[in-house]
């Protein structure tokens, strides 16, 4: 957990002076105004709530739940009209399920939250690693299983947008299952640079985030973020 620690060089990718300005209509960051969602934010930045990692599952899986709410006002519905006991009523139906894709480990809980609203969802799941040893942030992305992608509505979610670049390769792998017709990215904490680099490489995408935080420190970790979101949710690893 050093690693987590800030250190003099945090300056693996300093913050901007002035906050960057984003394209509000594909950049939605949810924690702006006062909600319930900033709330459980709070819980999950907090190191002593984060010592109850069901918890910490839960407010990921809530985030989850908050956002694919969000998102579902973007999404087309047909007209039925259902019967009830006492008559009829004209409803709308959501037109397609999204493909929900997310990444191992850490996007399990968040990825849980989209599943629990989007119940009839197929899911796409990616492993991606991060090679060691080079200057520059590498990620391989080494496991790879989904639907057909064509036509579908795909949202892609991972808890934190660091560097953005497992973000970025995993769609890009998924996209060998086809072209989707639109494409929502969902994470809880983003950095500037994450947010940056994602909505230049993937310009067909809409980006939602509970928040954007500072910078990114030498290790690439979010400042002040969470900490290690997979370690916090199913332990730490060798
Ligand atoms: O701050 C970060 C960045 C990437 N992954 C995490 O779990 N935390």
């Amino acid at each position: 957990m050093d690693a987590l620690k800030p250190t003099s060089a945090d300056s693996l990718a300093a913050a901007p002076a002035a906050a960057p300005a984003y394209d509000s209509d594909r950049v939605h960051v949810v924690c702006a105004e006062p909600s319930i969602a900033n709330h459980f934010l709070a819980e999950l930045r907090d190191v002593t709530v984060q010592q109850d990692s069901l918890r910490f599952r839960r407010n990921l899986q809530r985030l989850g739940e908050i956002m694919a709410y969000r998102i579902s006002s973007q999404l087309s519905y047909t007209d039925k009209t259902v019967k009830t006991p006492l008559g009829e009523s004209s409803s709308k139906h959501l037109h397609d399920f999204p493909v929900l894709a997310t990444v191992l480990r850490a996007g399990l809980p968040f990825h849980q939250g989209f599943l629990n609203y989007f119940d009839q969802s197929p899911s796409a799941f990616a492993a991606a690693y991060r090679i060691e040893g080079t200057a520059q942030v590498q990620v391989q992305v080494d496991y790879l299983s989904a639907p057909s992608l064509d036509e579908r509505v795909l949202i892609l979610v991972d808890p934190m947008l660091a560097s953005g670049k497992s973000l970025v390769q995993t769609y890009r792998a998924m996209l060998r299952f086809g072209t989707p017709r639109q494409v929502h990215i969902a994470a809880v904490i983003a950095s500037p640079q994450g947010v940056e680099y994602v909505t230049r490489e993937v310009p067909e995408a809409n980006l939602w985030v509970a928040a954007i935080d500072d910078h990114l420190n030498d290790q690439a970790y979010i400042v002040p973020g969470l900490g290690d979101a997979g370690d916090l949710s199913y332990g730490s690893k060798l």
